[in-house]
């Protein structure tokens, strides 16, 4: 970056040499302190060896108490040692200086991704404080924030954005817009790593709105392909972490996520703002935990894009749409209902009549079927004893909760589900491996009924929870996650780039499915060249708005066979590398696919990547084969979308999965076709 005034350099240069000065002095100190409380630790350890028979109860009791305390405190300084650690290679990335209306000069805010404060004052802000939302916010000129005091006017002087790499000053500029357009181009323009980066320097204002949100408790954010959606959902954890510290922690936060793959790609950025990693959740592994209290299992989801059962995924398919679920809801209502059948009810002296039953039964049609039977049963008791209090033995709960669950139609929740495929209306097939195992397609369904059944118990620990991909999930599996996680909710995803296993959503469809859910859009993109995202969204017959960066036009290669089409994949692997560094994608529709794919390369080329689900650690080689499911999220320098014939994308539901394909490039992409092209390809 130039054109800056060297005096603008200079200083800078001083004030950063003066701030890592401060940065190390409270490092030493923070060094110096967990010293001291490891000497008073094993002074304190010793101490109660020794005199181990000597000490009474209530001395030792006192003494683990004083451990304990060292130990918390230990601990808290280390957490701090380690962020300001993260700190000396870059410890601030811009300047604001801000004249408050009550103060006569402007004064200088340091902000970076922690703050530091030392005997002197604040010497670095952190970004997620009210004054370092101005950066984002915020131009020259007249503005505010929010103080603890209440807000503060006044007014900008000037921002400067500011880069220091490996401790060292890049440059500084001064910039008149939120962020200087050339600032994120360079930091878009760079090489993909293996994992996804922070991006605090450059936050867009649209997205710092979305990150510090606070008010709505279920936020939607639908945005374009590479818009920034999963960068920006775990900046707002680590805004909330700092905002709400104390009241929320990591282990409070969960992130339902597609894939192993996918999670660990977007792992490093949270250690990265300073903040711990959150739980990693998906949809399986939740189905499991749930099903197991009902000692049930299931068969392996169904992919829509592998072959496979074509009938288990048409089951799978229809039981994902709104239409289901809504059908799922009626019927599992008015099911509930028909499954109390009253009669008179005797326990020993104690009647009550079927009509009277009938009557309590319709007055809690809002409890789940089995807590209504005990909460009758606990109140045809009560009143027992309130009209016979010399009653030598009244009925007791158990009793009549044991006949009232005698009237019950059927007695679990899997036959109440299985019996609602044999109502006339039903628009899907219910088909069970086994008494124990449900179809992956029937897995949400059943526990939306169970709960209608016995109720369910909402996760304590979560919350706030981070759902991404928003448009590969069902709505009876957004209605499952609402009973079992009762908490603030961060949805995000493109309805654009659906798999193609649900129904086609809207974003005000999709927001539909929550209580409250405020959507919010990113329209803009900024992964991909502005070349290769007119490419893509010509797959789709649409515009999206992109940054101003350009590289070559995507190509499209037709071969006569797939093996020249391998052949020359095989070249361009040697000429990727060749030109050393970076990262290659070869992406193709199905697993079933990449597999036989990378086994014809694998005879040309060495060294390459099959990935899979559950890989782990191959983020950072230089070539990958992967389906396009398993490449949803991540993005590589180089793609190429593979076997883009018109056998292979000819549904109109195909699009999504070149448009995702394509989109994971962020600066050359080619697609390459044995036969003819897909008809969707923009040639
Ligand atoms: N404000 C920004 N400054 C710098 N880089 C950004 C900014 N916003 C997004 N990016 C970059 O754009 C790329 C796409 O971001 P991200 O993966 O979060 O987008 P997404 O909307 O989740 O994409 P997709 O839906 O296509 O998977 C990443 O490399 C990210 O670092």
């Amino acid at each position: 970056m130039t054109g800056e005034p060297s005096d603008v350099q200079t200083e800078e240069r001083e004030h950063l040499a003066a701030t890592l000065d401060r940065l190390e002095a409270k490092i030493a100190a923070l060094t110096e302190t967990l010293g001291s409380h490891d000497t008073d630790y094993r002074g304190l350890k010793a101490y109660m060896a020794e005199n181990r028979g000597e000490l009474d109860p209530a001395e030792m009791y006192q003494n683990e108490l004083i451990l304990n305390g060292i130990d918390a405190r230990g601990a808290h300084a280390m957490r701090a040692r380690e962020r300001l650690e993260t700190m000396r290679g870059s410890p601030y990335f811009a300047r604001l200086d801000f004249t408050p209306d009550t103060a006569a000069g402007a004064e200088a805010h340091y902000i970076g991704r922690q703050g530091l404060q030392d005997a002197e004052g604040t010497a670095v802000v952190d970004w997620r404080t009210p004054l370092g939302g101005m950066f984002y916010e915020s131009e020259p000129g007249p503005a505010a924030y929010e103080a603890p005091s209440g807000e503060i006017g006044g007014r900008i002087e000037r921002k400067r954005q500011i880069k220091v790499e490996g401790g060292k000053l890049r440059f500084a500029v001064d910039t008149a817009e939120a962020i200087r357009d050339e600032i994120l181009l360079e930091e878009i323009g760079r090489t993909s790593d293996a994992h996804m980066r922070s991006i605090i320097s450059t936050i867009q204002r649209d997205q710092n709105a979305i990150i510090r949100n606070e008010s709505d408790s279920t936020l939607l954010i639908q945005g374009v392909a590479g818009s920034g959606k999963t960068s920006i959902a775990l900046h707002r954890i680590a805004y909330l972490l700092f905002r709400l510290r104390g009241r929320l922690q990591a282990h409070n936060i969960a992130i339902v996520s597609p894939n192993g793959l996918f999670a660990e790609y977007v792992s490093e950025v949270l250690p990265e703002l300073g903040e711990e990693p959150v739980v990693s959740l998906d949809l399986e592994s939740i189905a499991r935990t749930r099903l197991a209290e009902h000692r049930m299992d299931f068969t392996a989801p169904v992919d829509p894009v592998e072959p496979g059962d074509g009938a288990e995924h048409e089951r799978a398919r229809a039981k994902a749409t709104l239409a289901f679920h809504q059908w799922l809801e009626r019927a599992v209502t008015e099911a509930v209902e028909d499954s109390f059948v009253a009669r008179d009810l005797r326990v020993r002296t104690f009647r009550v009549d079927a009509e009277d039953l009938r009557t309590r039964f319709a007055a809690l049609s809002h409890v789940p079927l089995r807590a209504r039977l005990r909460s009758m049963a606990e109140h045809l008791c009560a009143a027992a004893r309130l009209e016979d209090p010399s009653a030598a033995f009244p009925p007791k709960p158990g009793e009549v909760n044991k006949e009232l669950t005698a009237m019950l139609k059927v007695k679990t929740a899997r036959a109440l589900y299985r019996d609602l495929y044999r109502r006339p209306d039903a628009p899907a097939a219910f088909r069970a491996p086994s008494a124990k195992t449900l179809e992956w397609g029937d897995v949400y369904p059943f526990l939306f009924v169970a709960a209608r059944f016995h109720g369910s118990t909402p996760d304590q620990e979560i919350q706030h929870l981070v759902i991404d991909e928003m448009q590969d999930h069902s709505p009876t599996q957004y209605a499952v996650l609402q009973q079992l996680y009762r908490c603030n909710m961060t949805v995000l995803g493109d309805v654009a780039q659906a798999l193609g296993n649900t129904e086609d959503y809207t974003p005000g469809s999709l927001g539909g499915l929550f209580r409250d859910a405020r959507v919010m859009e990113l329209t803009r993109s900024y992964r991909s060249t502005a070349e290769i995202m007119r490419f893509a969204c010509g797959i789709r017959g649409d515009e999206v708005t992109t940054i101003d960066r350009h590289g070559d036009e995507p190509e499209v290669l037709g071969f006569g066979t797939g093996a020249s089409e391998a052949g020359w994949l095989a070249e361009e692997i040697a000429r990727f590398r060749a030109a050393g560094g970076g990262r290659l994608a070869i992406i193709t529709r199905s697993h079933a696919q990449a597999r036989a794919l990378h086994g014809e390369l694998a005879e040309k080329v060495e060294g390459l990547t099959l990935a899979s689900a559950d890989s782990r650690g191959i983020l950072g080689h230089d070539v990958t084969v992967l389906p396009v499911g398993l490449a949803k999220g991540l993005e590589f320098d180089e793609v190429v979308v593979a076997r883009a014939s018109a056998e292979e994308y000819a549904a109109d539901a195909d699009r999504s999965l070149l448009y995702i394909a394509c989109t994971r490039a962020l600066h050359r992409l080619t697609v390459t076709h044995p036969g003819r092209p897909s008809p969707h390809l923009p040639v």
